[in-house]
């Protein structure tokens, strides 16, 4: 870093905020995360260290300088009259060392400290009006945040009246328990939903729900540990925590007032060993200033309080044995392996399975049936197997043989030409069948509520669908004779199963699994050929022309096309009334704009800016199918703002809207 010119510094700093704010958006917004926290981590911190080195590269709207959350526009907003920070985090006792250094420094003195385990759950805000809970919110910007009262309500732990007629308010975590959080995925896996990638996401998705009826059937809690406007007797952290449970709030109890960093480490070592025994997930401790005062006295910068910072833990291992390689084939024909061990708790959740990827990685690690291995969640989502414990191997092993037949359907495997996996290649294959159907029905696709894997398992082995034409002819009769399937469950699934058929034809196009054709290119291919007869009559180079889609799409698509198989099964599906057509948006040249970052967006420009006049950047704005408007409302999406923005940078900034400077949005441009 020492030799970066102030250019290509400022080039990464693009870059990483663009990363970081696409996955803060995923993360917060969307309860979702694309890439662990370790990740997330990571590029956070080297954004800090070069906006450190080249101060003049800090922005008002870069992801350093503002609490991370952003606003689902369906939720009625709350202003926070105190601001919600964010934290500073360490991940190593050093890094306490120097804080603790920071703190003495400015206070002049040693100080003591209430030492919590950090609960991995979203915070919420609680206001109590004469003693009744008026107003529960999320964090969202940490300036506004999301209205969640009706939600609150549901929760069990949360006062609704308080003992003593307070106007008041608290803050705290909202969790979800390691019980009700491994009983929902059992329950959503039933279902077919997806499973929630750890307790801090379910809780988030569980709060911020606009039926507050999801948020009563999910057993949420709730830790209180932040007093706003304690009564002037109170005067320290750990007596507001006494007090505040002795009100009737769900308060933690493990907190500890300590002086010492020795004692200070030893509590961080005791929680490290019994965080998977706990009730509820922690992702680290945090230490707080004790006295409140000597808290008012160090302040906050714009995102965090310089009187507390946490500690996060390491990421988890854990050792198991393995006892089985499982092979399986995937929609395409593709065969992975997955070991199979014995089950461990895993940073919250039992882990039995990790997926190995492909043959090749398996030699690598040489992953035999009998080993010890280190087992990982990266990023506290997806476990994987760090290393064999060699000194553990049994004796006699030998390295797990790489199959040369199909699991599924016993044909011989192949290596395509450049490709690491191993591949079936038979087209009647039931396993890529069932996979085929799944993805056919899954939600980018047909979009058939209903229609999980374990349905079509059972449709499948039942011998009652043998392709995804088969699946509109299936009858009530046919469908009683599934496991645990009843009349409501019947008639659901044939309501959607029928309600398919009227699919503009790119999801069908997106259902039929080619390879390469994803959902954004079938859009594009249907847009462009307008019908199933003419998409099946095209040619390469005709295909190839289209914006954005290149030769190995094209050829993908036409060789598929050019099967005879495939034609038959294009008139079976025509015959039971599948629509063909494309129904998409009538107004054709917004559709036609490929998504980009300003698509469909409202957009304000202010201030001065510096590489365009403002008609030219309107101008590039509205080709990419934004709508560039002249005043800030709750439509906004995005502030634009160049040097001496005013009062339209301050009204965007109370309502939450994303701010971009002119550098962020020209980098997002291209
Ligand atoms: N994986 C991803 O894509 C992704 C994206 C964005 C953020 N993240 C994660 O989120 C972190 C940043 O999020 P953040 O700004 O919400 O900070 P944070 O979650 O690291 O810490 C602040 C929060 O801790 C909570 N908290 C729990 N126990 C507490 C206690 N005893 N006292 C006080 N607060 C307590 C509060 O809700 C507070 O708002 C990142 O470090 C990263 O790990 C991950
Ligand atoms: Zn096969």
């Amino acid at each position: 870093m020492a030799d970066l010119t102030l250019d290509e510094a400022r080039k990464e700093v693009v870059a990483l905020r663009n990363k970081l704010d696409k996955w803060a958006d995923e993360y917060y917004s969307k309860d979702e995360p694309e890439v662990t926290d370790r990740v997330y981590d990571q590029n956070y911190n080297r954004l800090l260290e070069l906006e450190q080195k080249f101060p003049q590269l800090v922005t008002p709207d870069s992801i350093t300088q503002r609490v991370g959350g952003q606003l689902d526009s369906a939720f009625t907003k709350v202003t926070h009259e105190v601001p919600m920070l964010s934290m500073g985090d360490v991940f190593s006792k050093e890094e306490l060392r120097e804080f603790d250094e920071r703190v003495q420094k400015q206070v002049g003195h040693a100080v003591d400290y209430n030492v919590e385990l950090k609960i991995d759950g979203l915070s919420i805000n609680l206001e109590y009006t004469a003693g009744k809970l008026t107003r529960a919110s999320t964090r969202g910007n940490g300036v506004v945040g999301e209205d969640v009262t009706a939600n609150a309500r549901f929760i069990a732990d949360i006062p609704q009246t308080l003992p003593e007629k307070l106007t008041t308010e608290v803050r705290g975590e909202c969790y979800m328990g390691k019980e009700a959080f491994a009983k929902l995925n059992a329950q959503r896996d039933e279902e077919g939903a997806s499973a929630f990638a750890n307790p801090r996401n379910a809780a988030a998705g569980s709060l911020r729900q606009l039926d507050a009826s999801v948020t009563k059937k999910r057993h949420l809690s709730t830790f209180i540990y932040t007093w706003v406007n304690p009564p002037a007797d109170i005067t320290s952290q750990h007596q507001a925590i006494a007090e505040l449970d002795r009100l009737g709030f769900h308060t933690n109890q493990t907190g500890r007032k300590l002086a010492k960093l020795d004692e200070i480490f030893a509590f961080i070592d005791e929680y490290t060993q019994k965080r998977d025994d706990l009730p509820y997930g922690i992702d680290g401790i945090v230490l707080k200033v004790d006295d409140l005062q000597l808290q008012q006295a160090l302040g906050n910068t714009v995102k965090i309080p310089r009187w507390e910072i946490a500690y996060k833990f390491p990421p988890e291992e854990q050792a198991t044995v393995v006892h089985e390689i499982k092979w399986t084939v995937g929609r395409t024909g593709v065969v992975t392996p997955t070991a199979i061990m014995d089950p461990v708790q895993l940073a919250g959740t039992t882990v039995s399975h990790a997926v190995l990827h492909n043959a090749d990685l398996l030699r690598e690690k040489d992953v035999r049936l009998g080993d010890t291995v280190m087992l990982h969640k990266a990023g506290d989502i997806i476990p994987e197997i760090s290393e064999v414990v060699l000194a553990k191997r049994p004796k006699g092993t030998e390295p797990y043989p790489i199959p040369t037949v199909c699991p599924s359907c016993g044909e011989k495997l192949i290596h395509l030409q450049d490709e690491v996996a191993l591949r079936c290649v038979n087209p009647a294959c039931p396993a890529q069948i069932e996979e085929g159907i799944t993805h056919f029905a899954s939600r980018p696709a047909m979009n058939i509520d209903g229609l999980g894997p374990k349905i079509v398992r059972q449709l499948i082995n039942r011998k009652l669908v043998h392709s995804v034409a088969d699946l509109y002819h299936l009858q009530a009769s046919d469908l009683e004779q599934l496991d645990h399937f009843k009349d409501k469950a019947i008639s659901n699934l044939l309501t959607a199963i029928n309600n398919s058929k009227q699919n503009s034809v790119e999801l069908l196009l997106t259902g039929l699994g080619i390879d390469h054709v994803g959902a954004k290119a079938a859009r594009l291919i249907a847009q462009k050929f307008k019908n199933m007869t003419k998409i099946m009559a095209a040619d390469v180079q005709e295909v190839a022309a289209i914006d954005t889609i290149g030769m190995t799409i094209a050829e993908a698509l036409t060789t598929y096309f050019a099967q005879d198989e495939v034609k038959e099964l294009v008139d079976q599906l025509r015959a039971s009334g599948v629509n063909m057509d494309y129904r998409g948006p009538s107004e054709e040249t917004q559709a036609a704009i490929p998504d980009n970052y300003f698509k469909d967006k409202t957009v304000v420009l202010t201030g001065t800016l510096a590489y365009y006049t403002r008609s030219d950047f309107t101008k590039k704005l509205q080709a990419l199918g934004a709508k560039v408007t002249s005043s800030v409302s709750g439509k906004t999406d995005y502030l634009i703002y160049g040097k001496d923005a005013g009062s339209k940078y301050t009204k965007a900034q109370k309502l939450g809207v994303q701010l971009l400077t002119e550098e962020a949005a020209i980098a997002q441009v291209k």
